[in-house]
Formats: C-alpha cells, structure tokens, sequence
C-alpha cells in the first residue's frame, strides 16, 4: 500500500534551493503524449485490498433471495446464520463486506479481528444500535444500511399491535384454544377519539401516524428533530416529551436507540402518565426500562403494553413482562413481511456492491453521503485530490514531519455548491498513506489525520466566471518542513503542489513556484536544470535506452535560459541507475521521482 520515493540530488544544491524560492515562473511549455487510463474510485476499498477480483460477502442472517440473487452477481456469497461472536470474528479477516440484520452484534472485536480487510458492513433494515459505528469508523469500515423498504411494514406492525392491544386479540385467542369462552374478560377500549402520541417522528413515526388518523384517533407526536409542517401535513401536532406522554392515551415509540434515548420511558416518566395508558413499542427494546413498565403495569398506570422489540433478544423464558397478562409480544417482527425483506435484501445487496466498487453509498451511515450527481460531477476532482497529496507528501524532505496542511479550493460556484469533505478525505489518504501502513479512507479520513495530530486546514478562493465545472484547481501546501526538490517550496517556503482537471484528467500544474503541465498518471520525475537547449532530448533519450516511456514532458521556466522545471511523466517505474544517469547530466541540479 504504502508507495516508495527516489530521490537524488546534487551536493551542492541546499545553497541553490533557498535561491529558488525567490524564483517567480514564467511560463511553461509542455509535450504531451497522451495516456488515458480509466481512472477508478477506491473511495472505501483501497485498490490493492484484494478485492480487485471477485469480493467475498458474507450473509450472517436471513436475507430476501432477490438480494441474495444479485449479491451473487459480483460476488462470492457465504451464507452462515447463527454464528457465536468467536466465530463472527474468526471469519472477519477472510470477508470484504458483511451483511447482518438486528440480531448480529458487529463489536469492536469483528472489526480488530479483520486486519483491515472488513470494508462494509450492511445492515438489511433501519436501526444500526448493533454495530459499533465508533470502532467501524476507526478501521475505515463503511457501514450502510436500508433504511427504507421496511417502513411500512414497521408501521403496519406497530397498528397491529394497536388494535390487538386494545381488543385483547392475543390473550382472547389462547383463552378460547385453552378451552374457554371468556367473553366478559376480554372487553376491550375504543380507538376512535383517543389520543396517540407517536414518539419519534420519522419514516415509521409518520406512517404509523397517518393510519392512526384514519382509525379516527387524535395524533400527537413529539421529535425534537422532526419539521413541523411535515406532521401538519399528516394532520398530527408537534408537542414536547413532557406534554405527549402526560396527555396520551396511547404512546407508540418510533425512535433510535441511541445514548439519548435509552430509557426514554422510565420511572420518572411512568409517574408523568394518565393512569390506564396503553404503550406499544416496535422501535427498540432499550428505549424503555422494562423494570419501571413492569412497576407501572403492576401499579395500574400503565393499563396494557405491546412489545415487538426487547432489551436483550430473545428475552429470557421467565421475563416477568414477556409474561405479564397485560402484555403482547411479538418476536421483532416489525419488518418481516414477504414484501419488507425482498425489498430490504435488493436495497442492501445494491448499497454493499456499489460500496465494494468504490462508489459512495447514498445510505451511508458513517460517511458524508455525497448525491450521485455530484460524485459524477467531483470523480475526477476526487482523484486530483488524492495525487495532490500523495504528490506533496512525497515531496517532504528531511525528517520533519507533517502537522500542517492548508488546502486551497479555487471555485466559481457558491459556497455551498461544493461539498468538500469528500476532497479533504481523498487528499487527506494521499498525505497519509505513502507515509504510512494505514488504510485511509472517505471513513476514516478525519479520525486518521486527528489520530496522527495531522491539522489540515481549508480555504476557497472565490474566483469570478462561470462555474460549470465544481473546481478550477486545488493547491495543496505542507508548512513548515523541509523539502527533498527545493524548487517545491514556494515563495512562503511551503512544499506546494497545485493540480486541474483537464478534459476528465488530473493535471499537475504547479510544484512551487513553477508552472508545469504534466497529467497525474504512471509516475513522475521532476528536475530542476539551468534552461538550456536539448534538455528535453538528453532526459528522454536516458529513458528511452531504459525502455522507460515517458506519457508527458512540460518545462515550467523563469524566463529563458534561467531556472527551469522539467516535469516527466512516466509509465514504467526508472531503474535506479536510470535515475542515476539523469542525475549525472551537469544541468540538471535536483531531482526527484514520485509515484502517484
Ligand atoms: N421492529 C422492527 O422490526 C423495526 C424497528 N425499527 C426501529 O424504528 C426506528 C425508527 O425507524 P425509522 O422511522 O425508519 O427511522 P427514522 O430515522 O426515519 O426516524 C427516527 C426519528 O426519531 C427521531 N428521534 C431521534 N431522537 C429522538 C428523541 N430523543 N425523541 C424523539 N424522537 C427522536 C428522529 O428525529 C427521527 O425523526 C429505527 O431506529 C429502528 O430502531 C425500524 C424498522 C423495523
Ligand atoms: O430495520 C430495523 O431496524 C429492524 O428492527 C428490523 O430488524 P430485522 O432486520 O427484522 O432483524
């Protein structure tokens, strides 16, 4: 992973290099010999993970087989349910990516077991409470989710459990298969009129509210996070915690488990309650404390309960509220409907392929989510970004060690017509990784470079024009250090590297205070010389006995037969008596080769 940089230079240069820094370019003139290599996007998976063949995906629990079908179209497909957590993390180093539901743990320990090459973790449904996004996050393991295609079902669930509830349907049923006619027991209360307090006001929240209009009820719905307009849309009105739970009939619970949120109903919220309240919860077992329902049951405040979801699942055999007559329970069957789990298991297959190709999730749970037209509109952006880095690291000279980093985006568009956390994070893995054994990615990006006490800083300059394209270029400076090419330094004394796009292809276009024109493929050497004729032809002609081909030339000049830049850009890596035969040529002052 890591990339290697020669570098030779001439005894007598460190007297020449503070010279250079007062050079101002000129002009630059350029050779080029096109060389179009399709360039891909390794924004997740790092090109040299293994995973240019076919990746392997392991299923570890019951997935639609639409989703299984086209899993299987890009990829070796394991499917092994009920795994121990030993055995989960024993597999992990031998899998690119893991698809779960809720019932699989994905801990810290699955993504240390891995050795980097875990890189995405699919979750088929909503609710992400049972992976640890901390450690995912650290190892640069995306985590994507589907977090649409169940949602009526959940939904759907939650009124079921409804209705049910208030009609006794569960306990009525095992009464008369038990033999008994218990019509007077099992009276129930009426729907119509009541009051719903829908906690969390999301995608299920919303559903569960507009069909609970229907059944005639009066909708309330407390989401510190939710717009109002959206739930007046639905007829429902936004109060606070305090307000839903103290003037409700019924309570239905749609939000995340989250440290917010955990034993959201509690004791102390119990006590805010009308008495004879009735509470379903198909969100998440940890939002309520099941000790304080059981004391509520048991009080009377709370008249019935009924329960899709449980801290620990499956609860144990002799749950005194698994086992409470006022409580109906369900198996975590929120999202399983036949339509639910096709459409969750396509949904998934598609997000974890897609992240397996280098391409940005939408439904990204961990990682800036970037719309599929601007990742269009910023791929080649994305790699100049990347080069830039992985250029100006290579740059740095003398042990001294990266700390600051400033980047400079010139645009023509609005400020918030470009999004550039996406650039920060793929320049941000060209600085780290030739310098390093770490796997940088869009996840991981801005942990790694705090990790490293690496401050990267970013500025825009506002440029007049039209802004058809996102960026006019990128300049990347790395302050206070010292350099292996002097003539990298600018006049501010920074290694800076500044690099376009042109036609689709990255570009380097500036090293210090010389202009070049050089396309960021292959390799590059760069020398500094005394402008002179024949140049060009000596350099070339050294490579050309090497059977080294050169992709592009450009000569960045302070004015003719003065300092020049000579910028090569090679396909094959120079053997290092290549390099030392460039160095013997007597105009040439430095040099430096890089990979990109
Ligand atoms: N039982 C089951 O099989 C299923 C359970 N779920 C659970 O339902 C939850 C909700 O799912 P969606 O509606 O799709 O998610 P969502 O993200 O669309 O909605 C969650 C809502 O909760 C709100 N919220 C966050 N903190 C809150 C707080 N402290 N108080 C009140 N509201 C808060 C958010 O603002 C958001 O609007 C999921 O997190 C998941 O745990 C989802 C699908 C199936
Ligand atoms: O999507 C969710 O959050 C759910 O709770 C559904 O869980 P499941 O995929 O059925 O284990």
């Amino acid at each position: 992973m890591a990339t290697t940089s020669n570098h030779l230079t001439k005894p007598f240069l460190p007297s020449l290099s503070l010279s250079s820094k007062k050079l101002s370019p000129s002009s630059a003139f350029s050779v080029s010999i096109p060389n179009r290599v399709p360039q891909r996007l390794y924004i997740i998976c790092s090109a040299s993970s293994g995973i240019s063949s076919k990746p392997t995906i392991l299923v570890a629990e019951k997935l639609g087989e639409a989703g299984i079908t086209l899993l299987k179209q890009h990829a070796n497909v394991e499917c092994l349910y009920n795994l121990t957590p030993e055995e989960l993390e024993s597999k992990s180093s031998l899998i690119d990516a893991l698809i779960v539901r809720s019932a699989t743990k994905v801990t810290r320990e699955v993504f240390e077991s891995a050795r980097g090459r875990l890189k995405v973790v699919g979750r088929a449904g909503v609710g992400i409470d049972n992976v640890d996004l901390g450690a995912a996050t650290e190892f640069g393991c995306l985590v994507v989710n589907a977090p649409t295609a169940n949602t009526v079902a959940a939904a759907e669930h939650g009124i079921a459990l409804l209705t049910a509830m208030a009609r006794n349907i569960a306990q009525a049923d095992k009464s008369i298969k038990d033999g008994k006619w218990q019509r007077n027991k099992y009276v129930g209360v009426s729907l119509v009129g009541k009051t719903l307090a829908v906690m969390g006001f999301g995608k299920v929240g919303s559903e569960v509210a507009r069909r609970a209009k229907g059944l005639g009820m009066h909708v309330i719905a407390h989401d510190p996070y939710a717009p109002a307009d959206r739930a007046r849309a639905i007829g429902a009105e936004l109060v606070s915690f305090d307000e839903a739970v103290a003037t409700a009939d019924f309570i239905s619970l749609h939000m995340p488990l989250t440290p917010a949120t955990a034993k959201i109903l509690n004791d102390e919220s119990f006590a805010k309650m009308k008495k004879g309240v009735r509470i379903v919860n198909v969100a998440r077992g940890g939002v309520i404390d099941e000790d304080a329902l059981v004391r509520a049951l048991d009080s009377g405040i709370v008249a019935q309960a009924a329960l899709d979801v449980f801290t620990v699942e499956p609860p144990p055999a002799d749950s005194k509220l698994v086992q409470h007559e006022r409580v109906t329970v369900t198996p975590h069957l929120g999202a399983s409907t036949m339509e639910a789990q096709e459409g969750v298991a396509i949904e998934i297959a598609e997000a974890v392929i897609g992240a397996l190709q280098g391409e940005l999730a939408a439904t990204a749970v961990n990682a800036p989510m970037v719309p599929a037209e601007v990742l269009t509109e910023l791929k080649p952006y994305v790699v100049l970004a990347e080069k830039l880095g992985r250029l100006a690291v290579q740059l740095v000279g003398g042990g001294s060690g990266v700390k600051t980093v400033k980047v400079s985006y010139a645009s023509a568009r609005g400020p918030d017509d470009l999004d550039t956390r996406l650039l920060r994070a793929m320049i941000t893995k060209g600085l780290i990784e030739p310098i390093s054994d770490v796997f940088v990615n869009l996840v991981n990006a801005d942990y790694t470079a705090k990790q490293r006490g690496l401050r990267i800083t970013e500025e825009r300059i506002n440029l007049d024009g039209a802004p058809e394209n996102p960026l006019d270029f990128i300049q990347v400076r790395i302050a206070n250090v010292e350099s292996k090419f002097a003539s990298a330094l600018s006049e501010s004394g920074e290694v800076t590297v500044v690099g376009r796009v042109k036609d689709g292809i990255p570009h380097l276009t500036k090293v210090g205070s010389f202009e070049v024109d050089v396309s960021m493929e292959g390799s590059l050497i760069l020398c500094r010389q005394v402008d002179q004729p024949g140049m060009i032809g000596k350099v070339g002609s050294i490579l050309g006995e090497e059977n080294v081909n050169v992709s592009f030339m450009s000569v960045g000049r302070t004015a003719p037969r003065k300092q020049a830049v000579m910028a090569i850009g090679v396909d094959e890596p120079p053997s290092k008596e290549c390099l030392k035969r460039i160095g013997e040529i007597p105009a040439i002052e430095e040099f430096v080769y890089l990979k990109l």
